[in-house]
């Protein structure tokens, strides 16, 4: 194909070779296109390869621009082979391999970059690593006990670390470099107009209404235990229609001096981690080349350049743009991006770099230039280059993509954008013959495969061909493209069953996936019983918290289910048939789970139990971040089925964005993080331990709980999402979703159709069997059953208080031996009030009854079964009982969806009499009735804790 000739505006870009230009315009308007250009055009003007700096994201991207301005220009692609064209990442790698071994001697640490230290990028190995270091830390360090205890999850303390350090905040040996600890504290003028926003009083018919604040606090207390400090709901609301101003500030100040420290200890001893074993992430490169950059001088005025550009501008984070800036030598400053494709928030970027870019940049430049002058160049002038004209879809498709950015994400969220806020593009080609059109249906999967068949051949479809003409569409011209990774999987399963061709964009890291880290823990724990990285990663799956991790590794006790797992395994005789026995445990029965048995046993000649051989074999696999296209992808032409977040900077005659349903598009929930770092309010821990009753106990941090009210959740980077989906769509765009779109679905303007798939497809009514855990703690139960079916089993914290498994047991024991008539006599408290229970009630009584309860998931059918500890049958009503043991209620939510099933079976039993679910707490006596849920909301439960949502998580993107 030949060249394109740059337009007005891109050739005002290509050729405008002195000052600041930003170029932040909608998608395939040709940025790319023309900052390639630009970088050719410098060549051609005299600049040498070395003094233009042209940073992309990834490193596929890097090597597609040198081979566009080789065929631009005078240089060969070898002449071109060290250019400055890369990440950020591999930049700053260079530059400390070149200079950095005393880049961390400006945070006081002693240990040196070396040229053996490696770029560790594999997310798996290092959280592997982190888990070893955090087990030492915890063993040093035993004043931080308070904190370590309300952390569940490794991971999130490591995710923490990096998003600090994207923000610029480091730390020294004793403290924070530069003003790090001030962002920790955050920053109370501007948490004080958040508050203020939310805390508006809103206009009703009749007069002024509660404020949004107000009305997000009632339930203050509901589900919650906080400290004795905490106000009542009451106190808090007890003026209307705002809550009291002086919340504002009781919420925001609080003692964070403990929780600092342990931030501060953890950071900066696991940077000496690394660098004693000999390796740096991503998070850390960025640091250290930021720091040397910053405090050597002489280096920095030696290293930079007399161009910077920069592409994709709008997935910089702050540390990257303040990289960039220290890298400039003068004010030749060119970044192009697009602030509506910025769908890397997860991975911190910011948006505001490019939305705000000139305030940002004056604000980063004051800030490098505090104690030094450090960017020695004027800011004031910026020229800004609309681009408009988009060289890959129709009118049509450009025009409704406007609306992706303005469409309400939740039933209630109003967005402050109209369409008219959006810059409009205009069509290249003039041709109208775009299909747009939106589908739901009980069955969403068939109906996606259903249209494809529809598509494939069809002459209404037509797609342009590359000289122009319109042509038929095959499969290969289709592309599905969804907000999760789940449903892509499913989709795949579907389609295989129905023979519709479907491929996988560049194969899967095998050794990646859940399945095989699973794995990798049983064989670590079969060559080693003892190993602690296999059981750490067992036991934090089955939900353990890390405090109860820590103490079973410390005492060796490990949970007995666990154990006979370990012992059936061991009778195995090869290692395909030990993988098999652990998928088959975990529930994993798809590609995934027979590549890996295959690989296996290939690579072990099927026979041997080599399990050091294996092990090494996988680490060596994850290492090499080796991709392994899966059996039933059938290459050729079939349909392309990839997440948005992998659709980026791509483009598909015909796209189908599916699965915008709820819970899925947006996501449903948020991390659980214990420790977050939130703008503007700083460092904060979302529960708190203390023994303020006698006992250790983690309470719910009411002061996070009044700040994060007034934050409240942002939509934008759904939105920008659903452009992005949208904008890859060359000649036609549809649409589906399932029993229950999402309101980005509907809100758009289309009218859906209803469909009912005629495709037809095996197997399509298997049923799935999971566990609901009935017993809880009984946190040993295979992944994607129970509890995850269902309930959400991190707030059970109380497990490694004494009380624990064990504990629970017993006294369920006892209460089933009791009820059966067994004349067992009870022992201690909980037993007695167990008794005195059992003796007031009236009825026939049933123990331990299975129970099964049939529910449509999307169009799969599941059967969650669980055990009912206790009913209570007269001709009357029938009562659920359920006994806990747990010290406080605040798992109550939780327990509200287990009961939930119950009464559905119950009812569904004895439907001629009304049916009562209630919780025994035995620690206190107390007997609560509990409201089920509806069977959708448990349909929708079941959904929402079983989709993935980490669309976002995959594809590590070099950032
Ligand atoms: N002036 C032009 N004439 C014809 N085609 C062009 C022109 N400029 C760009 N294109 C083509 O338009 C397509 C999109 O270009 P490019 O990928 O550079 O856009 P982009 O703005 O970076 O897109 P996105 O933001 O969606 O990633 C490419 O196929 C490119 O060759």
């Amino acid at each position: 194909m030949t060249e394109p000739t740059p337009n007005a505006r891109q050739r005002e870009l290509i050729e405008a070779t002195e000052g600041i230009h930003v170029v932040d315009a909608g998608a395939g308007t040709g940025k790319t296109f023309a900052i390639t250009r630009r970088y050719a055009n410098l060549l051609r003007e005299g600049y040498e390869p070395e003094d233009v700096l042209l940073v992309t994201f990834t490193n596929n991207a890097a090597t597609e621009m040198k081979e566009r301005v080789v065929a631009r220009c005078d240089y060969s692609m070898s002449a071109l082979r060290d250019a400055p064209i890369s990440t950020f990442h591999s930049f700053c790698h260079n530059l400390l391999l070149e200079y950095g071994a005393d880049a961390p001697s400006y945070l006081d640490i002693d240990d040196q970059i070396t040229g053996s230290t490696q770029l560790l990028e594999n997310e798996v190995i290092e959280a592997d690593r982190f888990r070893t270091f955090l087990s030492q830390f915890v063993d040093a360090h035993p004043e931080h006990e308070a904190v370590f205890r309300v952390l569940n999850d490794p991971t999130a303390l490591l995710e923490l670390i990096r998003e600090l350090a994207a923000k610029g905040v480091f730390p020294t040996v004793n403290g924070w470099y530069r003003d790090g600890e001030v962002s920790l504290d955050g920053d109370f003028e501007t948490f004080e107009k958040l508050f203020a926003e939310a805390n508006g009083p809103n206009e009703g018919a009749n007069g002024a209404t509660q404020s949004d604040l107000r009305d997000s606090l009632s339930g203050f207390e509901r589900n919650r235990c906080f400290l004795p400090d905490a106000p009542s709901e009451d106190e808090l609301r007890d003026s209307y229609p705002s809550i009291d101003d002086r919340w504002a500030e009781e919420a925001f100040m609080e003692d964070r001096e403990a929780l600092k420290e342990f931030v501060h200890d953890v950071y900066v001893e696991y940077i000496q981690f690394a660098l004693r074993r000999n390796y740096l992430n991503f998070s850390f490169l960025q640091l250290f080349a930021f720091v040397l950059l910053c405090e050597d001088h002489a280096l920095r005025e030696s290293v930079a350049f007399k161009q910077v550009m920069v592409d994709e501008f709008q997935d910089t984070s702050e540390i990257q743009f303040k990289l960039a800036l220290l890298l400039a030598e003068t004010d030749n400053f060119c970044v192009v991006g697009d602030w509506k494709q910025s769908i890397y928030g997860f991975q911190y970027a910011a948006v505001e770099n490019i939305r705000s870019f000139e305030r940002r940049l004056r604000e980063y430049k004051r800030e490098l230039n505090g104690e030094h002058k450090r960017v020695d160049f004027p800011v004031e002038e910026v020229n800004t280059i609309p681009l408009r004209r988009n060289y890959r879809s129709t009118q049509s498709i450009l025009d409704l993509s406007r609306h992706a950015l303005t469409v309400s994400a939740t039933g209630s969220e109003s967005v402050d954008r109209t369409v008219k806020d959006i810059d409009g593009l205009e069509a290249d080609t003039d041709r109208e013959h775009s299909t747009i059109a939106a589908f739901t249906s009980e069955s969403e999967h068939e109906a996606i495969l259903d249209r494809i068949e529809t598509i494939v051949d069809n002459d209404a479809y037509a797609v342009e061909d590359d000289s122009g003409d319109l042509r038929t569409p095959s499969y290969d011209d289709i592309a599905v493209l969804t907000r999760t990774r789940r449903f892509g999987r499913e989709l795949q399963t579907k389609a295989d069953e129905c023979a519709v061709p479907v491929a996988y964009e560049g194969g899967v890291k095998l050794f990646e996936t859940d399945q095989a880290i699973l794995l990798l823990a049983w064989l670590r724990i079969l060559d080693d019983e003892d190993s602690r990285r296999g059981w750490a990663v067992v036991l934090e799956q089955a939900g353990y918290t890390l405090a109860e991790v820590e103490q079973i590794l410390e005492t060796g006790a490990y949970p007995d289910a666990m154990v006979a797992f370990r012992e059936r395994l061991t009778a195995r005789e090869s290692v395909g048939a030990i993988a098999r026995q652990v998928f088959d445990r975990y529930g994993y029965d798809d590609a995934y789970a027979s590549s890996l048995v295959a690989l296996l046993q290939d690579v072990s000649d099927g026979t041997t139990r080599n399990f050091g051989g294996m092990i090494r074999f996988i680490e060596r696999s994850l290492d090499a971040e080796a991709t392994h296209e899966i059996d039933d992808n059938p290459g050729g032409d079939s349909i392309t089925v990839q997440t948005i977040h992998a659709a980026k900077g791509l483009e598909h005659p015909i796209v189908i964005v599916a699965n915008v349903n709820r819970y899925s598009f947006p996501p449903s929930g948020g991390g659980d993080d214990r420790i977050r770092y939130e703008d503007p309010i700083g460092l904060r821990q979302t529960k708190l331990s203390s023994t303020a009753h006698g006992r250790p106990h983690l309470y719910d941090n009411w002061r996070y709980r009044v700040l994060s009210a007034c934050l409240g959740r942002d939509y934008d980077e759904e939105r920008r999402l659903l452009y992005v989906a949208m904008t890859r769509a060359q000649d036609h765009l549809l649409f589906s979703a399932g029993a229950e779109p999402s309101p980005l679905f509907e809100n758009l303007p289309l009218e859906p159709e209803s469909v009912d798939p005629e495709i037809e497809a095996a197997g399509i009514d298997r049923t799935e069997q999971t566990r609901l855990q009935v017993s809880i703690p009984e946190p040993d139960v295979p992944a994607g059953q129970s509890p995850h079916a269902l309930m959400d089993d991190r707030v059970f914290e109380d497990r490694d208080e004494g009380r624990g498994i064990e504990f629970g047991n017993r006294i369920h024991d006892f209460a089933e031996r009791y009820a059966a008539g067994e004349g067992v006599e009870p022992a201690g408290e909980d037993e007695h009030r167990v008794r005195d229970f059992i003796d007031e009630l009236e009825g026939e009584l049933h123990v331990e009854e299975d129970a099964y309860l049939p529910v449509s998931v999307g169009e799969q059918e599941v059967t969650i079964s669980g055990v009912i500890d206790l009913l209570c049958v007269t001709d009357e009503q029938v009562e659920i009982v359920d006994y806990k043991t747990d010290l406080t209620r605040d798992a109550e939510d939780e327990y509200r969806k287990q009961l939930s099933v119950y009464y559905h079976v119950v009812q569904r039993l004895y439907p001629d009499r009304p049916v009562s679910p209630s919780i025994f707490y035995t620690a206190s006596g107390e007997r609560v009735t509990v409201e089920p849920h509806s069977m959708t909301e448990i349909s929708g439960l079941i959904e929402r804790n079983r989709d993935d949502t980490i669309g976002e998580r995959e594809e590590p993107q070099i950032r």
